[in-house]
């Protein structure tokens, strides 16, 4: 697969899975926009991706919270005459704990981020890519869209259903225009988001088998997106999470998410 010469906007590329997203495109010839809050991890990335791969490469730092972050992106890279064709929404975190724990300003905020920033993106870059009859649409959702919702991080979940529901419809409508759209939904990976929400003492006492590093969870949802495979589940044992939980009658599904998110989920 190669991206030569084409535009990759990826949020959340100062660490973890976008940063994975950051060097494949890199790899694979895209020039590439780097979005997320830290400037110096994103000035490094782009220096590394210009010099490994011969591309063009911006950071440019924002806080996705901010409602007026993805207009403001887009018109800068629009006064450089860039149009992104690859999209990759994925700048995350988890809010640990009940709902009623955290302010709303906490929950508003996540949702800023996880959804609203998410659909904006699109909507900012889908009719470019209409036009010019090519865009490819990544959106990281999670395991955890695709199961029942459990205690703790009340809003988690529900974000990523959203991303999962959102997706297959854009796909529907966008098939015919040359754009297609993924929904990537890995369980555990290795990344910083449990150090940021304070939940690596509870996930280092699950089982290794269960978790995936960065770079096969992106290569598995740079072929599927090219496949045209709507909602995607990288590796055996998160497909297997994905198929039980369909073919678990829905109560049996939620007792079965409850107990075992009871293990990783922070509850105070
Ligand atoms: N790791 C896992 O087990 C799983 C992760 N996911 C999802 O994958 C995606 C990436 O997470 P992952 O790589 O694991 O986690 P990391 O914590 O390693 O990376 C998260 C990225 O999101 C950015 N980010 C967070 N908040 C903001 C903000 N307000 N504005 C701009 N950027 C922000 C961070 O940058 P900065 O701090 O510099 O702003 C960072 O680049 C998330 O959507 C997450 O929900 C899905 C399933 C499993
Ligand atoms: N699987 C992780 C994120 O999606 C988590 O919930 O810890």
């Amino acid at each position: 697969m190669t991206y030569r010469g084409r535009w990759a906007l990826v949020t959340g590329a100062s660490a973890g899975i976008g940063a994975a997203f950051a060097r494949r495109l890199g790899a694979a010839g895209a020039n590439v926009a780097l979005v997320a809050r830290r400037r110096e991890r994103l000035e490094t990335l782009a220096g590394e991706l210009r010099r490994d791969h011969g591309v063009d490469a911006r950071a440019l730092p924002a806080d996705l919270a901010d409602p007026a972050a993805p207009d403001a992106i887009l018109d800068a890279l629009s006064r450089e005459r860039i149009a992104p064709d690859i999209l990759v929404n994925n700048a995350g975190y988890g809010l640990p704990g009940y709902y009623h724990a955290s302010p709303w300003r906490a929950h508003r905020e996540f949702l800023q981020v996880m959804v609203t920033s998410y659909a904006h993106f699109v909507r900012l870059v889908l009719p470019g890519m209409r036009e010019r009859g090519f865009g490819r649409i990544v959106q990281v959702a999670s395991l955890a869209g695709l199961v029942p919702g459990s205690a703790g991080h009340t809003l988690y979940g529900a974000s990523k259903a959203f991303l999962v529901s959102f997706s297959q419809s854009l796909a529907a409508e966008n098939e015919e225009a040359g754009v297609k759209v993924t929904a990537v939904c890995p369980g555990f990976t290795y990344s910083e988001f449990h150090d940021v929400n304070a939940t690596r003492p509870l996930v280092s006492k699950l089982p290794k088998y269960m978790f995936m590093e960065a770079g096969p969870v992106v290569d598995g949802a740079l072929a599927a997106v090219e496949r045209g495979h709507v909602v995607y589940v990288p590796g055996l044992w998160n497909k297997y999470v994905a198929w039980l939980m369909k073919a678990l009658p829905r109560t049996w599904a939620a007792k079965a998410v409850r107990r075992q998110s009871a293990k990783f989920r922070r509850s105070e």
